[in-house]
């Protein structure tokens, strides 16, 4: 094929957003969040863009693939991206803890600076064929919309600090205005639910624990189902109660949850898959996880040691390709399909929304986006949408949005402009604790 595109230049643009004081046990969110956009141009005179989230040595990871990426054939992707995960890079920065929560942390960062050139392979891929991505991945598109969750937070109180955030002062009452204000007990989560109802028409709801006592939340859960009867809510604690209190809280949550997220971790020389399996079989509630098995070898020993009954695939921790073999694998082997998410801008909202309608099966369950707490800071010009509970799958060719650069600019000055630049959940916890320090183990305001 004489006439297929090569790539001609490659940008790798770090960039910044506002976001609310959300807790969990990595401590606040900081007031603004960090990711990288990879916007790739062919010779065809498209581009394509993959997003991923930033850290300074998944930048440099980036810088040096580089190289491999200019002047290599698009149709040939797959050849690039065999070349990506046979370098040397990938052993050297990739951890098998995947505990994004550690600030300390300076690991695995391979799989995220390949996540976001393969999807800008793929949108440019799709452009070329005038394909969407979800009919690139292996088991094509399934679906045109797909169900996503309304990802609660206990929300600490901003003023409580100096730092940046926004006040949602000049927001309509409702979400927009909502989203900024404290929401520290079941009521006020139980009000955050019903105004992302409201604007989102949301069925399904996770409560980000791990962040007061787990009878407390607990109580929330169980708050939000009685406030919605018909929806599911579950709760993930990030693995910081002990197996003992998961299985206690579980069996108080049996039948009415549909899955534990990550209920419990590893303790006592037992690792986090072990006691996984014990709280499955000892409470008979389903498991989904983010923390225990995020690559090929994790997922082989939970599924050996069956602990796990959801993998959380996130596309920008496997690859958008892996992450759908992921799903192949859940639909053959009787699993459910999910996916995780950290605070991403509207080119990984494409990227979920894709990787959603490719999923093979019905067993699916519905898919964590942070979004909503974004929503509003779009970098392109028509993001995805979700309506009634659900994702949209943008339409057209490719990943289905364009970038609009003006905003993109605007984000990356934003990215310029901060002091600190890699996530740390602790800073803003010292506003609330005085020395906080990060403990696996313990709820973030337990001290
Ligand atoms: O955004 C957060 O605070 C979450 O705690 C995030 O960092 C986790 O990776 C995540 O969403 C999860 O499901 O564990
Ligand atoms: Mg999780």
């Amino acid at each position: 094929m004489s006439d297929t595109p090569v790539i001609k230049s490659m940008r790798i643009v770090p960039v910044a957003g506002y976001d609310s004081m959300l807790l969990n046990i990595g401590g606040a969110h900081n007031c603004y969040f960090t990711r990288i956009l990879v916007i790739l141009t062919d010779s065809a005179g498209n581009s394509g863009v993959g997003e991923t989230p930033c850290h300074a040595s998944t930048l440099q990871l980036l810088e040096h693939f580089r190289p491999l990426i200019i002047g290599s054939s698009l149709m040939r992707a797959n050849a690039t991206l065999s070349q990506l995960f046979a370098s040397d890079a990938r052993q050297q920065h990739t951890s098998h803890t995947n505990d994004i929560h550690i600030p300390q942390m300076n690991p695995e960062k391979f799989y995220n600076a390949a996540a976001a050139i393969e999807a800008a392979l793929l949108d440019l891929q799709g452009k070329f064929l005038d394909l969407p991505v979800a009919d690139l991945l292996a088991s094509g598109k399934q679906r045109e919309r797909i169900p996503v969750l309304g990802y609660l937070f206990y929300v600490a109180d901003r003023k409580r600090t100096n730092m940046d955030y926004r006040s949602g002062d000049n927001e309509a009452d409702g979400w927009f205005r909502q989203r900024h204000q404290p929401a520290m007990d079941s009521a006020a989560v139980v009000r955050l639910a019903e105004a992302a109802v409201e604007q989102y028409g949301f069925r399904d709801f996770k409560l980000k624990g791990g962040v007061l006592h787990g009878e407390q939340e607990v109580e929330t859960v169980e708050a939000l189902l009685s406030r919605f009867p018909q929806s599911r809510v579950t709760v993930d604690p990030n693995a910081s109660w002990s197996l003992d209190e998961a299985i206690r809280f579980g069996k108080q949550l049996a039948g009415k949850v549909p899955y534990l997220e990550d209920p419990c971790g590893a303790e006592q020389g037992y690792s986090g898959r072990e006691t996984l399996a014990e709280f499955r079989r000892a409470t008979g509630v389903p498991v989904a996880t983010n923390m225990i098995a995020n690559d090929w070898r994790q997922l082989q020993h939970a599924l050996q040691l069956n602990a796990i009954d959801i993998p959380l695939a996130d596309p920008h921790f496997w690859t958008m390709r892996n992450a759908n073999v992921v799903a192949q694998l859940c639909n053959e082997w009787g699993l459910t399909t999910g996916c995780h998410s950290n605070n991403h801008f509207d080119v990984s909202l494409a990227m979920v929304a894709h990787l959603g309608a490719a999923a093979p099966g019905d067993r699916q369950t519905a898919f964590d986006t942070h979004w909503i707490w974004q929503d509003g800071q779009p970098l392109s010009h028509q993001p995805p949408q979700i309506r009634d509970g659900y994702l949209e799958l943008p339409p057209g060719p490719g990943l289905g949005i364009e970038l609009n650069m003006e905003r993109v600019e605007q984000a990356h000055a934003l990215y310029n402009a901060l002091p600190d630049k890699n996530r740390n959940d602790a800073l803003g916890m010292q506003f609330l604790i005085d020395n906080w320090r990060f403990d696996a183990k313990r709820p973030a305001l337990v001290r």
